[in-house]
């Protein structure tokens, strides 16, 4: 799998998730500058990582969407390549139109940087399909904007056709609104587009991949991701 992580100005994880990639690929990851235009010939798995791109400024990600690399990743994710947002990421992936939905500030209006559990709500695609169905992970998340909102329609179609990747529960996999760390509608972490080649997605799997620093949960992704992608 050749994987691409995009760096934006005030990206933060870019290092974490290439290092996530390299254990579970056993191949590093290119970084790719925002300004730049192409990816690098082959790549399988675009990924837009957590961080703090242009300060956060107008709202999360707006800025980054227009960035010109995301023309190519656009068009890498209209051929049917996978594409990966997280955190600042899914902000961006948004903003550019790339997943339903929106990032609003955290119903407590406080930044939360805390572990969380998440249910896994769908196997079948690229991205999660080492998990069990309805598996329990717990993953760190570290945002301000996480609160994920779409009109009931959407959420309904999303729901419909299996688009909804991950939801915060508690640990015993019960969806309450006290699992949630940031009010989001229907406790929804993670979503695909249409095609499920492309996934938004709050909280950390990068930053909980080795016993050392609390657990391995989410490292499945990233092997999810070596099995399904050349
Ligand atoms: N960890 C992150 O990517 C943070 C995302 C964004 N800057 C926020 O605070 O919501």
């Amino acid at each position: 799998m050749k994987a691409a992580v995009v760096v934006f100005p005030g990206s933060n994880r870019e290092r974490d998730v290439a290092l996530a990639i390299e254990r579970a690929a056993h191949r590093p990851a290119s970084y790719v500058w925002h300004g730049d235009t192409d990816l690098p010939e082959g790549t399988d798995l675009v990924v837009l990582p957590g961080g703090f791109s242009y300060g956060d400024y107008l709202r999360c990600g707006a800025m980054s969407a227009l960035s010109p690399i995301m023309r190519a990743v656009k068009d890498h994710a209209a051929r049917g390549g996978a594409v990966i947002g997280i955190c600042n990421g899914f902000q961006i992936l948004a903003e550019a139109g790339l997943v339903p939905g929106t990032l609003m500030r955290n119903a407590s209006l406080k930044f939360v940087c805390r572990d969380v559990h998440l249910r896994v709500e769908a196997t079948n695609a690229a991205f999660t399909s080492l998990y069990q169905p309805g598996q329990v992970i717990r993953v760190p998340v570290a945002h301000a904007e996480g609160n994920y909102f779409a009109d009931d329609t959407t959420l309904d179609r999303l729901e419909g056709e299996g688009l909804v990747a991950f939801r915060y529960c508690d640990p015993a996999g019960q969806i309450t609104p006290d699992s949630s760390p940031n009010g989001a509608s229907r406790n929804i972490a993670g979503v695909f587009n249409e095609t499920r080649n492309v996934l938004g997605l709050m909280p950390h799997p990068e930053n909980m991949t080795e016993d050392v620093i609390g657990g391995t949960d989410g490292a499945i992704l990233f092997e999810s991701l070596v099995k399904a992608l050349p």
